[in-house]
């Protein structure tokens, strides 16, 4: 498996289990796929958690660390508190082109992104305010770009070793093999 640095993590604020269970798991999943080491979700949504789970057990990353917390603004406290670094994804901040090379220096990060507002408080109490562009998109969008940015690509080479299916990669069609137990 490809060694990614640095180790990042991925805090999902303001999830209303109405209307956000796909998009919210899109974000876990994107985040699992794409090198991160763990979904972190301010709330509860067992749908959500369990669809990731499903997803491990399958495809591997077994370790992929899907958390839920009661208090975002405590946990994002703690991390900065324990020496890691908070990047609120945010349109109104600073372009990630002139962030990512000093980013890339820093680890452990946690990635933090919005359903709707996000509270004041985030902007003021993060490490920083990155822009995937300055233009409205989506959590799930901002989360691929800044992994893929951060890893320069080499997210898109990951094997895991505990998965029990893999592809076989086909220029049609569809190959899956069963690799483990
Ligand atoms: C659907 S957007 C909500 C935007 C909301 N209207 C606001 O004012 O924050 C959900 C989340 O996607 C992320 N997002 C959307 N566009 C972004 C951008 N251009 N750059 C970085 N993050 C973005 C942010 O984390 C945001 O909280």
């Amino acid at each position: 498996m490809v060694e990614l640095n640095p180790e990042v993590y991925v805090l999902r604020l303001g999830h209303r289990p109405n209307r956000d269970k796909r998009v919210t798991t899109h974000v876990a999943l994107v985040a699992r796929a794409l090198g991160a080491s763990g979904f972190i979700m301010e709330g509860n949504d067992e749908s959500v958690f369990k669809s990731v789970e499903k997803v491990k057990e399958l495809w591997g990353r077994r370790d992929f660390v899907v958390q839920s917390v009661k208090n975002g603004r405590k946990f994002v406290e703690d991390w900065r508190r324990n020496g890691g670094r908070a990047i609120h994804l945010t349109m109104y901040g600073e372009g990630l082109n002139s962030k990512v090379g000093e980013l890339r220096s820093q680890s452990p990060l946690l990635l933090i992104v919005g359903a709707e507002k996000v509270e004041g408080w985030y902007f003021r109490n993060v490490d920083y305010n990155v822009a995937i562009g300055h233009q409205p998109h989506s959590e799930v969008a901002s989360v691929a770009i800044f992994l893929d940015r951060i890893y320069m690509g080499e997210e898109l080479d990951i094997q895991y070793s505990d998965a029990k299916l893999r592809i076989l990669p086909q220029r049609a069609g569809k190959r899956v093999v069963r690799v483990g137990s």
